[in-house]
């Protein structure tokens, strides 16, 4: 069996098949802003998106995610924490089974009802998969979500879900921008750590806004309508696919804002 959420292959079981998940530097954590350390040197961040490199949204068993073609720099993020220039390859969710739980890194013990990830891979290694397993390899941009008036710019993606609401399930999504689902504000933390899911990688910069992005009560309910199960099998609803907070062993978070 793989791994998941459940009480069985979840979590608490992944350190089983994947060592790395007692790592010195795994994700997510609990960011409590009193103990960041401003640095003047961290520039902002400058993220540019090309829509038309957006290929598809897929249900992989574990979350929602809209894949980009990263064949070129036209979609990519430089500056803010970094060196050199990460292209984007995927964006992706996890959230609760309610309002009150979902993200995966928490802001001085708060979890939010979801949290949306950028994943990002460094240019100098010659692919995404290269990169995954490089100390320097991946960026992450996450964005918070918290409940709030309707969010028209996640509706496109909400609409494709009773298409894709199993696992293995994929259509295509055309000229989705993504930098739509980006706070105004783009102050962040960052911090070295890992993939938050299997194989747990530490190879990700995490640069995690401080603004949130709103989203209904409605739309969250659209969420929680995905399944962890293919097709033919028993309905298993897609909720509390977040890892919670890991120890930061001596890690410091540093903040681009005082
Ligand atoms: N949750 S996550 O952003 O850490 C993540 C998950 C799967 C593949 C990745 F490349 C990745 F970055
Ligand atoms: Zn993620």
């Amino acid at each position: 069996m793989s791994w998941g959420y459940k009480p069985n292959n979840g979590p608490q079981k992944w350190v089983e098949n994947f060592p790395i998940a007692d790592g010195v530097r795994q994700s997510p954590i609990d960011i409590v802003p009193g103990q960041a350390s401003y640095d003047a040197g961290l520039k902002p961040l400058a993220l540019k998106y090309d829509p038309s490199t957006c290929l598809d949204i897929l249900n992989n068993g574990h979350s929602v995610q809209v894949t980009f073609a990263d064949d070129t720099d036209s979609s990519r993020l430089t500056d803010g924490p970094i060196s050199g220039l990460y292209r984007l390859k995927q964006f992706h969710f996890h959230w609760g089974a309610s309002d009150n739980k979902g993200s995966e890194h928490t802001v001085a013990g708060t979890k939010y009802p979801a949290e949306l990830h950028l994943v990002h891979w460094n240019t100098k290694y010659a692919s995404f998969s290269e990169a995954a397993s490089k100390p320097d390899g991946l960026a992450v941009v996450g964005v918070f979500l918290k409940i709030g008036g309707e969010n028209p710019n996640l509706q496109k993606l909400l609409d494709a879900f009773d298409t894709i609401q199993s696992k293995g399930k994929q259509t295509s999504l055309a000229n989705f921008d993504p930098s739509t689902l980006l706070p105004g504000c783009l102050d962040y933390w960052t911090y070295d750590g890992s993939l938050t899911t299997p194989p747990l990688y530490e190879s990700v910069t995490w640069i995690v806004c401080k603004e949130p992005i709103s989203i209904s009560s409605a739309q969250m309910a659209k969420f929680r309508t995905l399944l962890f199960s293919a097709d033919g099998a028993a309905q298993d609803c897609m909720v509390d696919n977040y890892r919670p907070p890991q120890p930061l062993k001596g890690r410091t978070v540093r903040a681009s804002f005082k």
